[in-house]
């Protein structure tokens, strides 16, 4: 759903999605912001079909895609900056419903006349929200009071002419605007991320009260439209898949199966970086389950001389990406005619990676299947949910009949333990990690905890410690417990195990696992830190 180039664009030219005129759909034009996808996937959850383009997206082009509304996304930049990113100035001119959210709306104020500045006051994160017009139809069931989240240095210091303020915060006098005559409002928090309590309904009041969106659209309706695609895209050539029986690649292996049927060969790679169990797993799975053409790829020695001393996260990303792609490449050799490579990529991989160029997002970790890709991949890529968030995957992946433990599995990133073995990996702290690890799942299944949390595991840290065992000194490894709530791996929080379930893992791993003899829990949440420890 991101219209335009990607650094990738030569050779992801697969797009699902952007041939659709007849649909009922809004358009968000992305400036560049972290939470962009966010928008549209709220918009989706209105059964509305949503979909990022370009910031400058031509007039033109934008009449040709027919949007019934059209939102304006958050960014970086300031809009009085001279390289400030810019819509085409006639979409004020369009006559349909537009929402700017904060660098959107005041690019919205700026290009009507009106002065943006570098606020007195920058504003990061809760704000009380009091709406001045309670009857303005985008606070509909809205309470007058209520709290939104923010994330803005400049504010729009006087409205332009034509617009009123529909809602202020104690600093910020315009929190929210809208035109007296036309259909344009703004928002200077954002109502896409869920710490805004009213976001959704707000967003709901946009798209289906002022745009008049009829809601239509369903995930069953994508599925469909992804099948048809891929179908005439690939036609009577062959698709290899990377296969992790994670829950992303699996359903894009039952969208291609879909597809294309006996055109397609899955692809897994032990880069024994997995976790206990997990080939044999993966193998039963797809070869008993699903009966599709796989082929298992035992890639552990390769990889681990590969990584062999390396400690830099990104480099360990980098190499473990190249190796991949040519585990791929030397088994597809054996494959006749293998021109496609499919891969299960979210949006969370893309953004983060700083591999949207429709805006100046910043790189935070270069995932293993985008930003770690090399130059020369060998394949075309064919990637069906690059745009889409897990929970919306999740949802495909039922509806099209996955078997619901693998749809609830808890993700497991490509580079595996590597980026959970901090500092340099070696076959025995790797051996000592997937123990743990183990532990760590297995008494959460026991205290029936793992549907609560969306993701738990062991990281090993190169940090030794004393101890005292059986009346001896030890001096020994750490390890750190991490378990997070989350909806869409955006942003996270630790979640609070009982101390019950904390004190069976600890005292299991350090009684049974030698080199450990700390065990921490880690408690940060997602930003500032992470989920994975690189
Ligand atoms: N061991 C592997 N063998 C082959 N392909 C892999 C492997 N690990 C990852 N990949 C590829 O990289 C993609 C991204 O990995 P990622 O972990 O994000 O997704 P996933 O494993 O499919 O799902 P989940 O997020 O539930 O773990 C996968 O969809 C898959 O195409
Ligand atoms: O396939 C993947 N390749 C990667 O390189 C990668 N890095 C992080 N992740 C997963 O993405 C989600 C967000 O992780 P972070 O908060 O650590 O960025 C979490 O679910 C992580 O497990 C990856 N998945
Ligand atoms: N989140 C945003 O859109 C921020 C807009 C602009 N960069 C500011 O700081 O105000
Ligand atoms: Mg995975």
């Amino acid at each position: 759903m991101t219209e335009s180039g990607t650094h990738l664009a030569s050779i992801n030219k697969y797009r699902s999605w952007s041939d659709l005129e007849h649909e009922e759909k809004i358009l968000v034009l992305d400036f560049g912001s972290q939470t962009a996808q966010l928008i549209a996937r709220r918009v989706r959850e209105q059964d509305v079909l949503c979909m990022l383009v370009r910031h400058d997206l031509s007039v033109e082009r934008i009449k040709e895609l027919n949007p019934i509304g059209l939102i304006l996304s958050g960014g970086p930049e300031s809009v009085y900056g001279e390289t400030a990113p810019k819509p085409d100035p006639e979409i004020f001119d369009l006559g349909i419903p537009i929402l700017g959210i904060c660098y959107g709306m005041q690019t919205i104020c700026h290009a009507s006349g009106e002065s943006v500045k570098a606020g007195d006051v920058r504003e990061f994160g809760r704000a009380d929200c009091q709406s001045i017009d309670p009857n303005a139809d985008l606070f509909k069931e809205i309470p007058e009071e209520s709290v939104v989240w923010m994330s803005h240095g400049d504010q729009v210091e006087n409205l332009p002419e034509g617009f009123v303020s529909l809602a202020k915060t104690s600093t910020c006098p315009h929190a929210a605007v809208r035109h007296e005559s036309k259909s344009i409002y703004g928002l200077q928090f954002h109502p896409e991320v869920t710490h805004t309590k009213f976001g959704s309904q707000l967003l709901k009041n946009f798209v289906r009260t002022i745009c008049g969106a009829k809601g239509t659209w369903q995930i069953a309706s994508l599925i469909e439209r992804e099948v048809e695609a891929i179908r005439e895209y690939v036609g009577n050539r062959r698709v290899i898949c990377g296969l992790s029986g994670g829950v992303d690649s699996s359903v894009v292996a039952a969208l291609l199966y879909k597809s294309i049927g006996p055109q397609l060969s899955c692809i897994f790679v032990d880069n024994g970086l997995l976790r206990k169990g997990e080939v044999e797993q993966v193998r039963n799975e797809f070869t008993n389950h699903f009966k599709t053409d796989l082929h298992v790829v035992d890639a552990r020695d390769r990889f681990l001389d590969e990584l062999a001393g390396v400690t830099d996260p990104q480099q360990k990303r980098k190499i473990i990406g190249r190796v991949f792609i040519e585990c791929f490449r030397t088994e597809a050799e054996s494959i006749e005619d293998a021109h496609f490579l499919a891969q299960g990529t979210l949006y969370p991989d893309v953004i983060e990676s700083g591999a949207n160029a429709d805006g100046p997002a910043h790189t935070i970790k270069s995932h293993h299947n985008v930003g770690g890709l090399p130059a020369e991949l060998g394949f075309e890529l064919i990637e069906p949910l690059r745009d889409l968030f897990k929970d919306e995957v999740r949802a495909m992946g039922l509806e099209l009949g996955l078997p619901p433990e693998l749809i609830w599995r808890h993700p497991f990133p490509g580079p595996g333990l590597a980026v959970r073995c901090l500092g340099a990996i070696s076959e025995d702290r790797l051996v000592t990690l997937r123990d743990a690890d183990a532990i760590v799942i297995e008494e959460l299944h026991n205290a029936g905890l793992y549907r609560e949390v969306q993701q738990a595991f062991a990281v090993l840290l190169p940090v030794q410690s004393v101890g005292v065992m059986g009346d001896a000194r030890t001096y020994e490894d750490t390890l750190a417990i991490r378990a997070v709530e989350t909806d869409d791996f955006m942003t996270a929080d630790w979640y609070p195990l009982p101390y019950e379930v904390l004190q069976k893992m600890s005292t299991r791993i350090i009684n049974s696992i030698r080199g450990i003899n700390r065990v921490v829990y880690d408690i940060s949440s997602k930003p500032p830190s992470t989920i994975e420890w690189e």
